[in-house]
């Protein structure tokens, strides 16, 4: 057995985030690979009228989880569901799973975060930012805590073009920010988020750089890590290769593009395009867990996992790809044939838009009333463009991400632990 893997063996272990994709995966290779652990408590909220028992089983009855149930047969013993919405400022938990966090908890990942693009200022700082200074505080008086592990991203300072492993300071104090969010209306709020965010491109990198800060300002005397993932993909080999369960990301648009959906994107070919597999960030994620548990670092080490300097790929390539496998693989009923391409300046984009996109949903709408039926391709390509016009700010750019500590860490793990 792997020493990281031994080492996850006995612990208790609390994920936020949980039901999300990186959670998914993270608890997935948790009871795979350390069957032996003692317990998994994931904070869970009913969602889309599901209890939190019917979402932890239709969790561990996935696809994802099909190898754990070979090797952890009793895994629904070992997984505590408890309820908790970190909308909340003390998560709605009740006191008796409160204590029970409190005296047996040794290790956290933290992945809970609303990562919408469009969100609100005000929901993204209550999950983003004061979610995580509660989950501090409640790590302080965890007297097992071994490790607390804060999982950001490396587009928390994408206003930079070269990003080192440390936290960077923001214009205003994360405090002030929470208190002037307690007392402001929506209108306000909406009037000043411009502002506020000066140059990050959204609310939700700008309040992932807000809850560094609060992890370094509310750190008290935990041994905390913080993770910056790229854009995280589909897996690569564990426990099989491709699965992903949302349409965030590149996700979104390579499945728009298969369908036929969308057949232009503006986009800088040669830029970077920084996609790095989920299992890839979660075996980092595991092994920045062990380091930080067994090495206690002096300070709080910021751990990149960016694949632009070990395998570097851009856009064009990955554009490529994808369109050579939709044409071995084709979707079902597409809308029309895949066949896209990059445009590289606004006007061409808005005369795409126009052209291949928006006139030929009105088009089949019209078909679909003329046939009695309701249409909706009109809202769904609206939809796809205001999404791909959020994700063009990543697409146009690229960053330089150092990744000394990453590096360091990985020189630190055995030969069997550095293949994962
Ligand atoms: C020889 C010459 C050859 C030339 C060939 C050249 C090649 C040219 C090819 C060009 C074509 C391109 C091909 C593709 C190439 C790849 C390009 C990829 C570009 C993408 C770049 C990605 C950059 C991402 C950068 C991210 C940086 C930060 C990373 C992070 O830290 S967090 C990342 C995760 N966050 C995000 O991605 C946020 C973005 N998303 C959002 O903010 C929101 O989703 C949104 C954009 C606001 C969209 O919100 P919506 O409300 O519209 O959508 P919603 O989420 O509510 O869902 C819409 C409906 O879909 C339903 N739904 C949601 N999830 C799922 C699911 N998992 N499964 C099924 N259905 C789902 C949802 O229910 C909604 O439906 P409804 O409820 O009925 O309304
Ligand atoms: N995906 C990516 O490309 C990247 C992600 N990251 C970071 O990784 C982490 C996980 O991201 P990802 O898995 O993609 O995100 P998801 O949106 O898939 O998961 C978000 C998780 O947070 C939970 N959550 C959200 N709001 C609440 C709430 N009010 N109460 C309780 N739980 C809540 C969700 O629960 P529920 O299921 O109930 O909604 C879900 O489990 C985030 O911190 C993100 O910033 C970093 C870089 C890239």
């Amino acid at each position: 057995m792997s020493t990281i893997a031994a080492f996850y063996g006995g612990k208790s272990i609390l994920i936020t985030g949980a039901t999300g994709f990186l959670g998914k995966v993270l608890m997935e290779k948790l009871f795979r690979t350390s069957p032996d652990l003692k317990v998994i408590y994931i904070l869970v909220r009913p969602k889309a009228g599901q209890t939190l028992q019917q979402r932890v089983f239709q969790i561990l009855d996935s696809k994802l989880f099909e190898k754990v149930k070979e090797v952890c047969p009793n895994v629904h013993e070992k997984i505590r569901a408890i309820y908790a919405d970190l909308n909340q400022n003390d998560f709605a938990i009740s006191k008796e799973d409160m204590q029970e966090l409190l005296s047996c908890t040794n290790i956290i990942f933290h992945c809970a975060a609303t990562v919408r693009f469009d969100d609100t200022l005000r929901h993204a700082v209550q999950l983003n930012v004061t979610a995580t200074r509660q989950l501090l505080l409640m790590a302080s008086q965890m007297p097992k805590l071994e490790a607390f592990i804060h999982i950001s991203t490396a587009y928390s300072n994408c206003n930079l073009k070269h990003i080192d492993e440390v936290i960077y300071p923001c214009p205003v104090e994360p405090k002030k920010i929470i208190d002037s969010l307690e007392w402001l209306d929506d209108a306000i709020i909406d009037e000043i988020t411009p502002k506020l965010i000066r140059d990050w491109p959204n609310i939700y990198t700008y309040t992932k750089a807000l809850g560094e800060m609060v992890v370094q300002q509310e750190s008290r005397n935990l041994n905390i890590a913080i993770i910056r993932p790229s854009i995280v993909g589909a897996t690569w080999q564990e426990p099989f290769p491709g699965w992903v369960d949302n349409i965030n990301g590149p996700n979104g648009i390579i499945i728009a593009t298969g369908k036929g959906f969308l057949r232009a994107i503006k986009a800088t070919p040669m830029a970077v395009a920084d996609v790095i597999p989920v299992d890839t960030v979660v075996n980092l994620m595991l092994a920045v867990g062990w380091y930080t548990a067994v090495h206690r670092p002096k300070s709080t080490l910021v751990y990149h996992i960016t694949s632009g300097n070990m395998n570097p790929c851009n856009w064009h390539k990955m554009g490529v790809q994808v369109l050579a496998t939709f044409e071995k693989i084709p979707f079902e009923r597409p809308f029309r044939r895949p066949n896209a391409n990059f445009t590289s300046n606004s006007f061409t984009s808005q005369y795409w838009n126009a052209v291949s996109h928006r006139a030929p949903a009105i088009i089949y709408d019209c078909y679909l009333r003329l046939t009695g039926r309701k249409p909706r391709m009109t809202k769904l390509m609206n939809r796809l463009l205001r999404t791909v016009s959020m994700l063009e700010y990543f697409i146009n750019r690229s960053w330089e991400w150092s990744t000394y500590n990453t590096e360091m860490l990985m020189s630190e793990l055995s030969p069997e632990d550095q293949r994962g």
